[in-house]
C-alpha cells in the first residue's frame, strides 16, 4: 500500500492522549508565554526527538515522566484551546475521520481553571478545529481520571455533567503498577448508574488480572491497550492457540481493544513490530483497534502505525478498513452516527482506493 495511499484513507482514533500530542513548536511557544523554563531544548526538532528518545525508556513510569513539560504548557483557558484545535487539525490532516481524544481535566488546574473551565476550553478547541478542516473530522473528548490520585469520582460526575456538550466517555490512565482499576470502582458505579460511557487502560504494564479487574469488576466497555490479554492464551507449536476464560469472553463479547503498537515497543509491553501480539489476536477474532496512543511521545502518526502494521504483517487495504470499521462500531457514539460514519465515510473511501 502506498504512503499516499495509507494518508488518504479513512481512520478512526479511539485511543489518543491530548497531552500526549502537541507540536514542538507550540509547546515552545507556550512554554515562553507562560514562563515554563524546564523544557529541555527550545529547538522544536530537536524536542520532538527529545521525547521520543526520552520516552523509549522500557517503562511505563519513565515514559509518563515525559507528560510534566507537556502538561506545563496546558494551564490557561487559551492554551488548552489551542492545542485542542491543533490537535483536530493534525489528526484530519492524517486522515482522520473520527477522533475519541483524552486528558486528564485534573492536571491543568495549577493556574486556577476549574475542571468545568477546563473541559469547556477544550471542548472550544475541539470545535475550532473541525471548523478548520472543513467538519472533515468529528472529535469527541473522554475524560482521564489517574489511577495514583483519589479524585476519580469527580471525574466521573464531570463527564455525566458534560456528556450532551462533547464529552463521550471516561476513562482511567498513568502507572498500573499498583494502582489496579478497582481501587476507583465508586467512580466506575457512578458512570454505569448514569449509563455512560467507559474505557480502562489495562493489560499495557500489568497482566490479564489487570484487564479481568477492568472488565469483570468494573465494567468496561473497552480496553486500552490489552495487549497482555496473550497472558490468558497459549499458542501451541502447530499454530492453535488456546483462550482462557477471560480471553474468550473478551473476544467472544466483542470487546475492543485499543492497541497502540509503538508505545507498546517504548514501554516495554511488546518487543518489536515483528512479534506483537496485534497480529495473533487480530487471527483469533479479537475486536482490533490501531491507534497512536501519544502522537508526540511516540513520535507517531495514524498513518505510520498503519506503515509499521503492513511492514510487520503484510497489511493492506482490507486489513485496515476492518480496524477502522471497528473502531467506529465501538466508539462511544450514538448508534445511527457510527452507522452514518462507516456508510457514508469509511466504506466509499476505501472503495475509491481500490
Ligand atoms: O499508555 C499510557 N498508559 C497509561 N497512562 C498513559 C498512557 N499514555 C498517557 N498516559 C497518561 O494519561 C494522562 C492523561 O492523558 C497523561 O498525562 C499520562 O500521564
Ligand atoms: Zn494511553
Amino acid at each position: 500500500m502506498h504512503l499516499s495511499d495509507i494518508l488518504r484513507a479513512p481512520k478512526a482514533v479511539l485511543h489518543d492522549h491530548l497531552d500526549g500530542g502537541l507540536r514542538p513548536a507550540t509547546i515552545i511557544e507556550l512554554a515562553r508565554e507562560c514562563g515554563y523554563r524546564g523544557l529541555p531544548t527550545e529547538d522544536p526538532e530537536a524536542l520532538g526527538v527529545w521525547f521520543r528518545d526520552a520516552a523509549d525508556s522500557g517503562s511505563l513510569e519513565r515514559y509518563l515522566e515525559t507528560f510534566a513539560h507537556t502538561c506545563a504548557v496546558m494551564q490557561t483557558r487559551e492554551s488548552l484551546e489551542r492545542v485542542a484545535a491543533e490537535c483536530a487539525e493534525d489528526l484530519a490532516a492524517d486522515g482522520v475521520v473520527y477522533a475519541e481524544v483524552r486528558y486528564a481535566p485534573e492536571q491543568h488546574q495549577e493556574r486556577g481553571l476549574t475542571l468545568d473551565e477546563v473541559v469547556d476550553a477544550v471542548n472550544a478547541g475541539f470545535r475550532e478545529g473541525e471548523r478548520r478542516t472543513g467538519g472533515r473530522i468529528t472529535v469527541r473528548a473522554l475524560l482521564t481520571g489517574m489511577r495514583h490520585t483519589d479524585r476519580s469520582l469527580e471525574i466521573a460526575e464531570l463527564t455525566v455533567a458534560h456528556r450532551e456538550r462533547g464529552v463521550a466517555g471516561f476513562d482511567i490512565a498513568g502507572g498500573e503498577i499498583g494502582n489496579p482499576p478497582a481501587r476507583h470502582l465508586p467512580a466506575f458505579q457512578h458512570l454505569r448508574r448514569h449509563n455512560c460511557h467507559f474505557t480502562i487502560h489495562a493489560g499495557e504494564a500489568v497482566g490479564a488480572e489487570s484487564i479481568h479487574e477492568a472488565v469483570q469488576i468494573c465494567g468496561a466497555e473497552r480496553i486500552g491497550h490489552g495487549v497482555r490479554i496473550t497472558d490468558d492464551i497459549t499458542v501451541h507449536d502447530d499454530g492453535s492457540a488456546a483462550l482462557g476464560h477471560l480471553a474468550a469472553y473478551i473476544r467472544d463479547n466483542r470487546i475492543a481493544l485499543e492497541v497502540c503498537p509503538t508505545s507498546n515497543l517504548q514501554t516495554g509491553a511488546a518487543k518489536d513490530y515483528a512479534t506483537h501480539p496485534i497480529d495473533l489476536l487480530r487471527r483469533l477474532g479479537f475486536r482490533i483497534t490501531l491507534n497512536t496512543d501519544n502522537r508526540l511521545v511516540s513520535g507517531t502518526t495514524m498513518s505510520r502505525e498503519f506503515q509499521h502494521m503492513a511492514e510487520a504483517f503484510g497489511y493492506g487495504p482490507e486489513v485496515f478498513e476492518e480496524f477502522t470499521v471497528a473502531a467506529v462500531e465501538s466508539a462511544f457514539l450514538p448508534l445511527p452516527e457510527r452507522r452514518r460514519l462507516i456508510d457514508e465515510v469509511i466504506r466509499p473511501g476505501y472503495a475509491a482506493l481500490r
